[in-house]
Formats: structure tokens, sequence, C-alpha cells
């Protein structure tokens, strides 16, 4: 039967735990964190530097493997799936951003996200209009021809956004997207990712130590020393 539930967990964190390391360098970065996203949600995972943030990131981008526990993209279970098909969730169905940008130096903005588009397998044909949209709608098509270091910072991180988006991922996971950028860029930033959840209904977790940040997601999970200690609407 086919289901008619709209509103099952997009992705979700069951008792993750994960230790770097063995016997007494042993580090306990996750101690059964436990988190849901929901299909159209924008989400920040807040925590002090160390509180475990990108290490569950990268856990739910399947990047990692917890120790204990297990994380489910919809229905499967990512330690069931075997390295290709982890690599092909990441390519083809989650988008993923930096607070570096980690963009090509020598590709221009256009070529960057035509390049994300090949990398998801998408169809050739395809790839030029799907790049457009995605330029346009972070408002890089104007300056699609210019090189990552022609551009400032909050333009980089947009262009970034637009190759995570441009293969139309239902997730988006980004590791503090805002860190690098001053408070307007920032906002500029966020402003993307509020439209992106509003027009496109895609669903973004973002880790971040920003304030502002907190202000504009529809909930916020907040990590300490491993656990989820708190989830306010
Ligand atoms: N590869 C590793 N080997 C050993 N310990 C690690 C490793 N990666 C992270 N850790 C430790 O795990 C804990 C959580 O680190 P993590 O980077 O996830 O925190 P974070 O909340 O993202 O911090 P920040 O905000 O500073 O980026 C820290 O104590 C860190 O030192």
């Amino acid at each position: 039967m086919i289901s008619t539930n709209t509103n099952e967990p997009l992705l979700r964190a069951d008792k993750v735990s994960r230790i770097y390391g063995k016997g007494s360098q042993a580090v306990h970065a996750l101690k059964g964190a436990e988190l849901v996203v929901y299909p159209g949600q924008l989400i920040a995972l807040k925590g002090r530097s160390g509180s475990g943030k990108t290490t569950l990131l990268n856990i739910l981008a399947a990047l990692d493997q917890p120790s204990e526990g297990a994380v489910y993209h919809g229905t499967r279970d990512t330690a069931a799936m075997s390295e290709r098909q982890r690599n092909e969730l990441r390519r083809k169905e989650v988008g993923l951003i930096f607070q570096s940008f980690a963009l090509v130096p020598y590709m221009t903005a256009y070529e960057n996200v035509e390049f994300g588009l090949r990398i998801a397998g998408v169809d050739s044909k395809k790839r030029k209009a799907w790049a457009e949209q995605a330029l346009q709608f972070v408002g890089m098509k104007q300056r699609m021809h210019h090189l990552p270091p022609e551009m400032s910072g909050g333009e980089q991180q947009r262009t970034a956004i637009a190759r995570a988006i441009a293969h139309k991922p239902k997730l988006v996971l980004a590791d503090e997207p805002t860190a690098e950028l001053d408070s307007k860029m920032g906002l500029q930033v966020l402003k993307v990712f509020r439209d992106l959840v509003e027009q496109e209904g895609i669903s973004i977790l973002l880790t971040t130590h920003d304030p502002a940040i907190m202000e504009i997601v529809d909930h916020v999970y907040e990590l300490e020393d491993g656990f989820i200690v708190q989830k306010q609407a």
C-alpha cells in the first residue's frame, strides 16, 4: 500500500554515539544524541565548541558512522547501506555546505555549480538550466561568470548554496554556514535558507554559534557534551 502520510521523518538520529580513539585516549564525542528532521523544516543545531556538532553532522551526512545507534534517511538505515549507496545518497539526495565554501577557485560560479551537477549524475541536457535556476535563486545569476577570488564571502557562500541545491535534494546539511561572514552577509545567506524552505520545501539542518539564526529557524536542538539537552520550537 502506498503511504499517504507526508509527515514521515526525512532524517532521524536514534541514540547516536561516537567514540574517537581507544582505551584511555578515547573521546566520547556523542553520547546518545537524538534528533528528527521533517520535510520543509529549517533546524539549527547549536552548542559550544567541542560539543559534537560537526561529528553529528558528518554522521547525518553518512560521511562517518556512529559507534552506537543509527541514522535513518527516510526508512533507510545508513549502516545497512553499502559504501557505494552512501556515496549515491550524499551526491544525489543531500546537499552539503561547509563553513569554508569549498568552491573550486579556478572555476566560475556557474562552472562550480555545473560541476556539482555532473558529480550528482544529472543529465547533460538538464545541467545548464538547473545550474542557472539555482544561481538565480541565490541571487548570483548576474555574477555567475566570476571566479570565487573575485567574489565577496557572502557571494561565495551563496554560490556554495547554489551548488548544494542545484540537483534538487530534499535535505541540506550545513556546517557553520555563516561563520566566515559578517552579520549583513550572514543575514543574506539566512534569507536564502528561509526562502528555500518556504518556496522549495527543502529541509535544512545547520550547525551554528550565531544567535541571529535562532530567530528564523523552526526548531533548535542544543548539544551539550555529546547529548541533545534541549529542543525548543
Ligand atoms: N578525529 C577526531 N579524533 C579525536 N577526537 C575528535 C576528532 N574529531 C573531533 N574530536 C573531538 O570530539 C569532540 C567533538 O568535536 P566536534 O568537532 O564534533 O565539536 P563541534 O561542536 O563541532 O566543535 P566546533 O564548534 O569547535 O567546531 C571534541 O572533544 C573534539 O576534540
